[in-house]
């Protein structure tokens, strides 16, 4: 049993309306006439991404066609999306707008200029890592004092325009709103960044699942190491991590909630001793100063209890350092 040690009732104290999108969500639609294609950008599971222009006021846009999944999964991402939208470093939302014949809802963005993060990471020095990842906690406190938790922080959600030194959390289409108690899917957020209580079926999580991710996308940054945890699938992904925090503090973790290694680990996990986080500095990882690593191992925690929220995470001494 497990409840989150902040913003546990964002949602019991706002009205039933704010969360609840069992009920379907009043969407006035906008006209899909007023946009035009560009270009494909990306596609994934549940939709296909467009570049686009806004025909009315000449403005670029990204046009977010969803696949048709379940309607109550499209009424979550709308819930959340028109709960969030103008809340610091979200992305955007222009408009919705609906296929004339087909009835698939098309979500419009704010276009953000982005630079794939494989390119742009390995540019990062110090100050670049102090401001965006300020920036990325922003937009995780604000979403998670709403009651909402994103559960697919990654790289390739978190957009950034260097040039404007602009950041926007996009994909809010995992994301779910908090409430204590509740016993959520596991099977969500992106493999390399799943926090261990998914891999250990642990259902009442909450907002610090995405403070894991967090770690995750800073520890590779950070070490030279992109993904740091790569597993090749759930099970050794967990094993990965294993690697690293050590097995006995994993059996650890899983008594104190009163859980048991599932059986499908029983041939994989080995003995693994916690290895100390110098263990991945090297002449090459010039960027792993005390103030960084000692954010990433209070952040890197099998108990999602013990890691730092996100505000606690924005006050650590890393972000208040001078590194020239
Ligand atoms: C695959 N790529 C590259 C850029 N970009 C991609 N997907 C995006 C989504 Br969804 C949104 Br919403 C925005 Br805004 C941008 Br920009 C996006
Ligand atoms: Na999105």
């Amino acid at each position: 049993y497990s409840v989150a040690r902040v913003y546990k009732n964002a949602c019991e104290e706002r009205p039933q309306e704010y969360w609840d999108y069992e009920q379907g969500v009043t969407i006035d639609w906008g006209k899909i006439s007023n946009y035009e294609i560009i270009n494909k950008i990306g596609r994934g599971k549940y939709s296909e991404v467009f570049s686009g222009r806004c025909i009315v006021n000449n403005q670029k846009c990204v046009i977010k066609v969803l696949k048709p999944v379940k309607m109550k999964k499209i009424y979550r991402e709308l819930k959340i999306l028109t709960n969030l939208t103008g809340g610091p470093n979200v992305v955007g939302l222009y408009d919705i707008v609906q296929d004339a014949d087909s009835k698939i809802p098309a979500l419009i963005f704010e276009e953000i200029k982005n630079v794939d993060f494989r390119t742009l990471y390995p540019t990062f020095k110090l100050p670049d890592i102090q401001f965006y990842f300020t920036q990325l906690l922003i937009a995780l406190d604000y979403c998670h004092s709403m009651g909402i938790m994103h559960r697919d922080v990654k790289p390739q959600n978190v957009m950034i325009d260097p040039t404007e030194r602009k950041l926007r959390l996009i994909d809010w289409g995992l994301a779910e709103f908090y409430h204590p108690g509740i016993d959520y899917n596991v099977r969500v957020a992106s493999r390399y960044h799943k926090g261990p209580e998914l891999l250990v079926n642990l259902n009442q999580y909450d907002y610090s699942l995405d403070l894991w991710s967090v770690g995750c996308m800073l520890a590779a940054i950070v070490f030279k190491k992109e993904p740091f945890f790569k597993g090749s699938s759930n099970p050794d992904q967990l094993v990965k991590i294993a690697a690293v925090l050590g097995t006995k503090e994993l059996l650890g973790y899983l008594g104190k909630y009163g859980l048991h290694l599932p059986s499908e680990y029983d041939n994989i996990m080995r003995d693994f001793t916690k290895k100390a986080w110098t263990h991945f500095i090297t002449p090459e990882t010039k960027l792993a100063v005390p103030e960084v690593v000692d954010l990433i191992d209070n952040l890197l925690r099998y108990d999602h209890q013990e890691r730092l929220t996100a505000k606690e995470a924005m006050d650590h001494k890393f972000f208040k350092a001078k590194f020239e």
